[in-house]
């Protein structure tokens, strides 16, 4: 298997069997992830971005093809053998009582303990590693029960580590996080794909993060999967066909979806500002339904680090008063 997929599937067919009949939810999934390799796996609510992971993952049978862990098909392998090739972390909340933090991450080693042996040497070694790399470090003779949903995450992240998988699959992982703990976690994430060898697959509502961090994405829409580099995804319009619709379009900018102003354009404004300044009053002047520019223009504003602000002969302080001024005077302003 060296140098092969550490994850493939073939033919792969992906549903539920309901009272006897088949709903395919994918079908025709062929893909493969390497070592070292950070997949996301995206598409609008309800595609099968879920349903894809439970099945790679072995928690729920293929309706047809094979999805091969390392080679073996995980259909075939002990619950304890398919363990220590895959380490999953879903969205469903895990009761562990009142297990201290340690104690959870170290049941990441049980797919490498007798059923008699107590924790090694190597199995503690592992345990505070993972205790580490998923940022809980201070937080291990903490109560699970006691956490914030953000740092509960982080101790099932550890928790997964711990087993050592070839492959990583977490649905959603960024679902509960604040913007900073996101970026945090994406951080320790494509860091650890690139360091540790494993392959990590998660699924994201985050299109910016997957556009950015992902080696792989994997575009889950209208019962199919495809597989690419996130540029050729983002470049082909993919991404955009995927998600942006009434309203909505895709700003390969900001390498996200945005909301598309419709409205009779205004004027074009002149921003005469610097760095962030400038970048919050363009900010502000789009808002107010006009477009910025740096070169000539008839209306020219003019604004101060303490955002005290000039246009069109009047003034004022505050992006607020700005945009404000602008919808009533600038949008039908030359
Ligand atoms: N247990 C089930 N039995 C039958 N159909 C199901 C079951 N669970 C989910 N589905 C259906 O399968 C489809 C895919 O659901 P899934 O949860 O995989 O989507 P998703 O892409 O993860 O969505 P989201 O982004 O909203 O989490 C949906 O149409 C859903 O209604």
């Amino acid at each position: 298997m060296s140098g092969g997929p550490v994850l493939a599937t073939e033919g792969l067919v992906v549903g539920y069997r309901r009272r006897g009949r088949e709903v395919v939810v994918l079908r025709g999934v062929e893909l493969a992830a390497r070592a070292g390799e950070l997949v996301a796996v995206v598409g609008p609510n309800g595609a099968g971005k879920s349903t894809l992971l439970r099945t790679v993952v072995g928690a729920q049978g293929a309706l047809a093809g094979r999805v091969l862990l390392g080679g073996e098909d995980v259909g075939g392998l002990s619950a304890r053998e398919r363990a220590r090739r895959v380490a999953v972390m879903l969205t469903e909340p895990v009761d562990v009582g009142l297990m201290s933090v340690e104690a959870v991450v170290a049941l990441g080693r049980l797919p490498y303990r007798s059923w008699l042996g107590g924790r090694g040497e190597r199995d503690q070694e592992v345990v505070d590693r993972a205790l580490v790399d998923a940022g809980v470090g201070s937080l291990r003779d903490r109560v699970l029960s006691d956490l914030s949903d953000g740092e509960r995450q982080r101790v099932m992240l550890a928790r997964a580590l711990a087993q050592e998988p070839a492959v990583l699959v977490l649905d959603e992982p960024t679902a509960f996080l604040d913007v900073a703990r996101r970026i945090e976690l994406a951080a320790v994430l494509s860091r650890l794909a690139a360091t540790s060898g494993m392959a990590i697959v998660l699924s994201t509502h985050d299109l910016g993060f997957a556009l950015r961090r992902a080696d792989q994405v994997w575009l889950v829409r209208g019962q199919s999967v495809t597989a690419s580099a996130p540029e050729d995804l983002a470049y082909s319009g993919a991404i955009a066909d995927c998600f942006a619709g009434e309203n909505m379009t895709f700003d390969d900018a900001a390498a996200t979806v945005v909301v598309a102003d419709n409205s009779t354009p205004g004027a074009t404004v002149r921003v005469d500002a610097e760095g962030r300044l400038r970048h919050w009053a363009e900010h502000a002047v789009r808002r107010a339904g006009c477009t910025p520019t740096t070169g000539d223009s008839s209306l020219t504003l003019k604004i101060e680090p303490d955002a005290r602000w000039w246009v069109d002969g009047a003034e004022g302080v505050g992006f607020g008063a700005l945009v404000t001024h602008l919808r009533k005077s600038g949008s039908t302003a030359r």
